[in-house]
């Protein structure tokens, strides 16, 4: 028996007889006893989230679909249990909700609005082994799976690190739910955040579209409008890759209500470009839950490709079910995405698309840092708002890799003068490089342009 979503009826185990399927990218634990007892606990543990919240999140990108609203993906690449504090989490749903109200301003839209936080911990590698100085130890795979250090014993596949995932996500969960629903999320703060983004060197550029935005919540001010409960809290969904198995499938749930399945470690959850093959482990699983999913595209996804994807994962086409994330590359995009869009016809209406304008633009500094440049970030995206304008179809939101924090993971921009020699100053992540807080408040405002010319 599987639990239910009320997390009450605790009979160890989802009722579920997974397939064995190839599951590519799954850590190699040593251990079968011990992982046997870390799932069975898992899988009597809470849900993270009730499925009424996924059913919502899926209405709320049926509107998505429909060009009706935009949706904000955002977080870190990699989650880290050590980075599990008060501070990150509160700044990062900081820069989330600056972004967010921009982007309401330039859309005229609702802004869904979705954390890669709670969650994203485990990470697919090009390679499974790393050599230091004539070492090689497995590759990090996440705080889920291992550890960063370069040791043998850290870099050792760990079930309990599946535990601690999921404490550190309940944590996260909760703190955000708090932040999202506790006042701390009143738009006149958001949008005094802002003014400072404004003050710096960003100014000449965004100033415009800022003293609109002043315009627009002083109006909303003076009406009384700003002291409704609702101007107080919002909407916050989460999200991450659903890439080890052995801790989704534990958290899958039946509904109590409907007796559907849900996967209960997030509300949205996405197949990557490197698991998506369509016999796969991985897009069998997201086909049996009834979450939102999304499922990353890169350059080489065609249409027969697309197409069956979509008859496993959505095959009665329901609106908001299925997301496609594209992650084309900036020099690439505008070769691809208007061909895959035009030869899907009107089965391109039927689905989501969202720009994931970071995975197709990393690239090696010579002082051997990952980092993306600030002006391919916006070149993907901008590829992006013209391919569907062509096709006629809704470009539907940005999912990108981002902090709260002072990094110095990616360069340009101008809110900020990150140079390819600066980044070792704060390079911090420990996968991929992030959008800081500046950088990510700077895409918000390019982005709320594009969205008000769409408009027109
Ligand atoms: O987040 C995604 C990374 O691009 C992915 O984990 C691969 O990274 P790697 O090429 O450094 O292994
Ligand atoms: C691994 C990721 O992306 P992709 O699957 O698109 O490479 C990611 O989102 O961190
Ligand atoms: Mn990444």
């Amino acid at each position: 028996m599987s639990t239910d979503t009320t997390g009450l009826s605790a009979a160890a185990g989802p009722d579920i007889d997974w397939p064995d399927l190839p599951a590519r990218q799954q850590p190699t634990w040593l251990d079968p006893a011990e992982l046997a007892q870390v799932l069975s606990v898992l899988s009597t543990y809470p849900p993270l989230v009730f499925a009424g919240e996924c059913d919502l999140l899926r209405t709320r990108m049926a509107a998505v679909s429909e060009g009706r609203a935009f949706t904000l993906q955002g977080g870190d690449c990699a989650e880290t249990l050590a980075d599990v504090t008060g501070p990150n989490i509160r700044d990062r749903i900081k820069t989330i909700l600056q972004m967010a109200v921009v982007l309401t301003y330039g859309a005229g839209m609702p802004i869904v609005k979705v954390g890669r936080m709670a969650g994203q911990f485990a990470k697919p590698r090009s390679a499974d082994a790393e050599t230091r100085g004539g070492v090689t130890l497995p590759a990090y795979r996440g705080d889920m799976v291992n550890g960063f250090e370069f040791t043998p014993e850290a870099r050792r596949h760990d079930p309990g690190r599946l535990l601690q995932a999921y404490h550190a996500s309940s944590a996260t969960l909760n703190l955000v739910r708090g932040f999202t629903s506790g006042g701390f999320a009143d738009l006149r703060s958001v949008h005094a955040w802002n003014k400072g983004f404004i003050q710096g060197p960003a100014q000449a550029r965004y100033e415009q579209m800022a003293y609109q935005i002043d315009r627009a919540v002083r109006f909303l001010e003076a009406s009384g409008v700003a002291d409704a409960e609702e101007m107080r809290r919002v909407e916050f969904f989460s999200a991450h890759e659903a890439l080890v198995l052995d801790y989704e499938r534990p958290m899958v749930r039946r509904d109590h209500r409907t007796g559907l399945l849900y996967d209960t470690s997030s509300h949205f959850v996405w197949v990557g470009e490197r698991t998506r093959e369509l016999d796969g482990a991985h897009i069998d699983f997201v086909s049996r839950v009834r979450n939102p999913v999304g499922v990353k595209l890169g350059p080489g996804a065609d249409r027969d490709t697309v197409l069956r994807l979509m008859d496993k994962v959505d095959p009665e086409r329901e609106p908001g079910r299925l997301t496609f994330i594209t992650r084309m590359g900036a020099s690439t995009i505008r070769d691809v995405l208007p061909a895959l869009l035009s030869s899907l016809g009107d089965e391109a209406h039927r689905v989501s698309w969202v720009c994931d304008p970071m995975h197709g633009n990393t690239f090696t500094s010579p002082s051997g840092h990952k980092t993306r440049r600030f002006e391919d970030v916006v070149e993907e995206v901008r590829g992006f708002f013209t391919a569907h304008e062509e096709a006629g179809t809704h470009p539907g939101g940005i999912h990108v890799e981002l902090t709260g924090n002072d990094v110095t993971e990616c360069v340009g921009g101008t809110s900020s003068t990150i140079d390819l020699d600066d980044l070792g100053l704060r390079y911090e992540t420990l996968c991929d490089p992030r959008l800081n807080h500046q950088q990510s408040l700077e895409l918000a405002f390019v982005v709320a342009e594009m969205l008000e010319r769409n408009g027109r």
